[in-house]
């Protein structure tokens, strides 16, 4: 059984514990919360607060959240990721609840989502996008829960592996594509991941690429962008950063020769 397995195993467990959530209203978010538009310009940051994770361990465990999603916002983060899980992760939809109401940039929802009633709670919570794994859903359930977040006004960030898994993520019709340079079976990191991908990426420009995990130097992001993902979303650099503003600045700025 890999992590991966492991992780989607107890959520189904812990989500039965959920049901009964009120499913809430449909109402879209206005531009400047539409993570897709943000992105246009290329090379953003999609800032992640991460106390925690199953390779790593603890992280920044006690991180003063709201402080942390501050210092994003006034960086110019593209959006702010909150893990969400908290067995895995030490996170929790509190720590969601409390950026969302802080900042006015998107907030990606964190977690191994299995079931809409997870959907509801995100967005409840405040979050204005969700991630849907690939490799953790079967087909039907995917198309499923993505119709459903859409449905509701969310956008998605339907995350990849491979090529085979892209291919899924493009028939979706999603927008925003996300490569895990972190295999989630294995914790084998490559951004190499992100290069094969973009390789075998449409420029059509109906969807964009987002580079996931992995990424700690500048010049790993520049590597990213390089390649041609349009943002990069990074979590560990920025919680061990003693200057996480600085780094997204310098990473976005349009200035640097790359
Ligand atoms: O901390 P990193 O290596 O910068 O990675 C961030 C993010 O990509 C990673 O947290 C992540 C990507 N996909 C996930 C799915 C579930 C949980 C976590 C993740």
């Amino acid at each position: 059984m890999t992590i991966l397995d492991e992780i989607i195993a107890a959520k189904r467990k812990e989500i039965k514990e959920y049901q009964g959530v009120e499913s809430t209203s449909v109402n879209g978010f206005p531009g400047k919360f539409r993570l897709a538009e943000r992105l246009r310009d290329g090379r953003g940051v999609i800032a992640e607060i991460k106390r925690a994770s199953p390779s790593k361990g603890n992280i920044r465990i006690d991180v003063d959240v709201a402080e942390q999603a501050k210092i994003y916002e006034r960086a110019g983060a593209a959006a702010i990721s909150v893990l969400t899980d908290e067995l895995y992760f030490k996170g929790s939809m509190a720590d969601l609840e409390k950026v969302a109401r802080l900042v006015s940039v998107p907030v990606l929802c964190k977690d191994f989502i299995v079931d809409s009633v997870q959907i509801d709670r995100a967005k409840n919570a405040g979050a204005t996008i969700i991630l849907l794994i690939v490799a953790a859903l079967e087909q039907r359930e995917l198309e499923k829960l993505y119709s459903y977040a859409q449905a509701k006004g969310l956008e998605v960030l339907v995350e990849i592996h491979d090529r085979e898994e892209l291919d899924v993520a493009l028939k979706l019709g999603a927008e925003l594509i996300g490569v895990n340079n972190r295999n989630l079976k294995t914790f084998e990191v490559s951004l190499e991941r992100t290069a094969e991908i973009a390789g075998h990426f449409p420029d059509s420009g109906d969807s964009l690429l987002i580079s996931e995990s992995g990424i700690f130097s500048e010049s790993d992001a520049s590597y990213a962008f390089n390649k041609g993902a349009s943002g990069i979303l990074v979590g560990e650099a920025l919680m061990r950063s003693a200057d996480a503003g600085a780094w997204i600045e310098s990473v976005t700025s349009s200035e640097v020769e790359k």
